[in-house]
């Protein structure tokens, strides 16, 4: 395949797709682009097609209509996707028994690349422990899992999905269930990591609460895409607060915390 070196492809780029499940039209006709070191806010309603939509880049759902690329290629035949970083809602579910450290969670992250049950070396090891830092978590490394906060429990989720390297961290909401206080915290260091790393990130969630304050670009879901463009052009907007109610109303942050 001969691919021009210099050109960057988008992440993520899906062509005019439809999804029903049976009659039930979920997505009808969605176009959105996803540049590379965008850091981007997917909001919508309860039931507006977010996580079908996440199924369908992540080539777990096929549309019945349209195209979707990733990294310029077709997803049909995309095998890279060890680029690509997931962190689903119910990530932070471990039970306070559950027998594993936080340093032996993120190595979980390597196994896709080196294989279940070969030996991290030293270069694995390091790798675990600066995707554990880069979360903040370093200070837990030989903490069990179940017994941290669900906040924590989703930063050492964060971790694990970092661990490989990807270009893309996809996070289906990954703070439901999270205190405001460690929901800004988290927020602060998904910037970070799309500042620091250019690393691309596509954040799912019903809840606009301090979200804009972070993001590069927001897309609003229901059905249809709504909008899709920079966050100021987003927060600027007064349409779009009828279409999507209190969540889309705008909250000042006290950044010092109280
Ligand atoms: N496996 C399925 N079979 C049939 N219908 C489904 C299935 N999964 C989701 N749906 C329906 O598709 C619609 C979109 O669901 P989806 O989970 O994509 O929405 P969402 O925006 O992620 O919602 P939420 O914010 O509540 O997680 C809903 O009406 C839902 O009931």
């Amino acid at each position: 395949m001969s691919q021009k070196k210099t050109e960057v492809y988008a992440p993520i780029d899906i062509e005019s797709v439809s999804f029903r499940y049976g009659q039930q039209n979920v997505l009808e006709n969605i176009s959105m682009k996803i540049e590379k070191g965008s850091f981007l806010g997917l909001v919508g309603p309860n039931g507006s097609g977010k996580s079908t939509l996440i199924k369908i880049i992540l080539g777990l759902l096929k549309p019945q209509n349209g195209k979707v690329r990733l990294f310029g290629e077709r997803i049909e035949k995309f095998q890279q996707w060890d680029k690509i970083g997931f962190v689903s809602q119910k990530a932070n579910s471990f039970n306070s028994g559950f027998p594993a450290t936080v340093f032996e969670v993120v190595s979980m992250g390597l196994f896709g690349k080196i294989g279940l049950f070969r030996f991290l070396n030293k270069h694995h090891k390091r790798k675990v422990v600066e995707a554990i830092t880069s979360v903040g978590m370093e200070k837990y490394i030989h903490q069990n899992i179940g017994q941290l906060s669900g906040g924590q429990q989703q930063r050492v989720f964060i971790a694990r999905a970092l661990v490989s390297d990807p270009e893309l961290l996809i996070l289906d909401e990954p703070t439901v269930g999270v205190d405001v206080q460690s929901v800004q915290q988290f927020y602060t260091m998904l910037k970070k990591l799309n500042q620091e790393k250019d690393m691309t990130l596509l954040l799912i969630t019903h809840d606009m609460g301090a979200m804009t304050d972070y993001v590069t670009d927001v897309a609003c879901l229901n059905k249809t895409l709504h909008f899709h463009g920079n966050s100021n052009e987003f927060v600027s907007n007064p349409d779009l607060s009828s279409i999507y109610g209190h969540d889309v109303h705008m909250i000042t942050h006290n950044h010092g915390g109280h």
